[in-house]
């Protein structure tokens, strides 16, 4: 698979902080970063996590070539010794990360990274572009998929997409969180992704009438033609003579698949298509319905008793239309000192951006007796759960609201994936990804997981990172009351 990213895809401050890093001889400090988000977007209870296998491949190839170097000499005046270190530049961090298609939730680390400041700057800005969209676009995705019940969703976004790459990687997001199928031939091709589609308005226009244009499509595919009926008119004649076609197809032993509505009132005419259809002895031919589709009309549509079988969503999915950022962020948690782990703050007036100190774990607690999850905790990494005694959650933004939970589950929801630049993880194939994410979802209790107002998932921070956040909290304000 093409899978190359060039290791200039950053911002250049990364490259100036290295080099200052360099000249300042600090370029071999080890540091830990965490990759998170602060806001759930659409208006949705969870984040489908998504982009591991791009940031994976990216990181294993990560090289400055001679063409790069070349470049940056060219812009800066870099001394020669550093373009030699990046020369032999090599990934060498440790980084755990959830896997794909977990459930994520606000200021959980989704990858917790370390390694030299080098490397962990340089590759800010891929991972937050990779993740920061998968991630989005297979939110989205299973927003839709949530509506659309046990429907066919296939994906049609491409001539819509912030270009390629968006395309191919938004498509690969799509159906890890539940879609069945993409238009996209490329992405069918590079993830086995199925791939499927109909035929444009165009193959219509171009024979001197509809019923032509239809029975020469059903010749060229007797077994998988689906009509696209609203090129003239959808119930006066693209119905007609898919109809025609279709009994024709019949008598030949075949069965015309579906038709395509992409405009007009689509619950009002797939009513009608729907018993046109039967009535003409048509009952296994589907209808596919498309046309600027996204959650909330697909939603709206069944609630009208809408007879569509299969959707095809384009440009609200592959654009994350109403929010097109998820916001995700990179932040330093801890720098290695002495032979120690000391943890970092960054201060904000925002409370909600005041980042949590130290490496961290995550951990889902599953009731044993239902199955599902009561609320997820962030420890520091050397603490240790014990699933024997009571566990105390509390809401870190509103610390009086606590509850204990007993005879629980507690699931690290972080995997190691490098260590020390080694990749340790059989990065598992799509299929398997969507499998898991369906796993995922059967975790959590519906209300937690519907499009309108969710219940907020409750997220804990240990006591132990709670002191030690505000322990390092008071110490800033001191010195800032000290220096004024
Ligand atoms: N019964 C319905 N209830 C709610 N929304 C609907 C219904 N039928 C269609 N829609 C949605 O309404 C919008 C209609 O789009 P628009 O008014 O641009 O026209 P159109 O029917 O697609 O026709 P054209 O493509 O010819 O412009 C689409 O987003 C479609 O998904
Ligand atoms: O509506 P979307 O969710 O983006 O789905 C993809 C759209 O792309 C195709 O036509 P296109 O939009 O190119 O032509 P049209 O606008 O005339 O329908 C298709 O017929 C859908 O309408
Ligand atoms: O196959 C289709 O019907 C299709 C593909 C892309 C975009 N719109 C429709
Ligand atoms: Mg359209």
């Amino acid at each position: 698979m093409d899978s190359f990213v060039s290791a200039l895809h950053t911002d250049k401050y990364q490259i100036t902080m290295m080099y200052a890093h360099y000249k300042n001889g600090t370029h071999q400090n080890r540091r830990a970063f965490d990759l998170y988000f602060r806001k759930l977007p659409f208006g949705n209870g969870y984040v489908v996590f998504a982009g591991l296998e791009r940031v994976v491949r990216y990181l294993e190839n990560l090289r400055f070539r001679e063409e790069d170097l070349l470049y940056l000499q060219q812009e800066n005046a870099f001394e020669p010794e550093f373009l030699d270190l990046l020369r032999s530049f090599r990934f060498t961090g440790t980084l755990y990360a959830m896997p794909e298609g977990t459930l994520a939730f606000p200021g959980e680390p989704l990858i917790r990274i370390e390694g030299n400041i080098l490397e962990l700057q340089l590759i800010e800005t891929a991972l937050l572009n990779f993740v920061g969209y998968q991630s989005l676009i297979a939110t989205k995705a299973a927003r839709v998929r949530h509506v659309a019940g046990n429907d066919t969703l296939l994906e049609f976004g491409t001539r819509r997409a912030q270009e390629m790459d968006a395309a191919i990687w938004g498509t690969r997001a799509a159906y890890l969180a539940g879609f069945d199928a993409t238009s996209n031939t490329l992405a069918g091709q590079r993830f086995g992704i199925p791939s499927r589609g109909t035929h444009a308005h165009a193959w219509v226009q171009d024979f001197a009438s509809e019923l032509e244009a239809f029975r020469a499509y059903a010749a060229a595919f007797p077994d998988a033609t689906t009509l696209l009926v609203d090129t003239y008119d959808t119930l006066k004649s693209g119905l007609p003579h898919a109809i025609k076609v279709g009994l024709e197809l019949k008598r030949q032993g075949h069965t015309l698949a579906g038709i395509r509505l992409d405009s007009g009132d689509l619950a009002y005419l797939s009513k009608q298509a729907r018993m046109m259809l039967d009535k003409a002895g048509l009952t296994d031919t589907k209808i596919t319905a498309s046309s600027d589709l996204d959650e909330f009309t697909i939603l709206n549509l069944k609630a009208q008793g809408a007879k569509i079988d299969a959707w095809g969503v384009g440009t609200k999915l592959i654009t994350a239309f109403d929010q097109p950022a998820l916001g995700a962020v990179y932040k330093m948690v801890a720098r290695f000192e002495d032979e120690e782990w000391v943890p970092t703050i960054k201060i904000s007036s925002n409370p909600a951006k005041i980042t949590t100190p130290g490496r961290k774990s995550v951990y889902r607690i599953i009731d044993r007796k239902s199955g599902k999850a009561r609320g997820d905790l962030i420890t520091a990494v050397e603490e240790k759960i014990d699933e024997g005694k009571p566990l105390q959650l509390f809401d870190p933004e509103h610390p009086y609201r606590r509850k204990k939970v007993k005879n629980f589950q507690a699931i690290p929801l972080l995997q190691p994936i490098f260590q020390e630049g080694r990749i340790v993880y059989a990065l598992p194939s799509l299929r398997e990804i969507r499998e898991y994410h369906q796993k995922q979802l059967a975790l959590f209790w519906e209300e937690y997981l519907r499009i309108l107002n969710p219940e907020v998932y409750p997220v804990s921070l240990s006591h132990q990172l709670w002191d030690t956040k505000q322990r390092l909290l008071a110490r800033i304000y001191d010195y800032i009351k000290a220096e004024e």
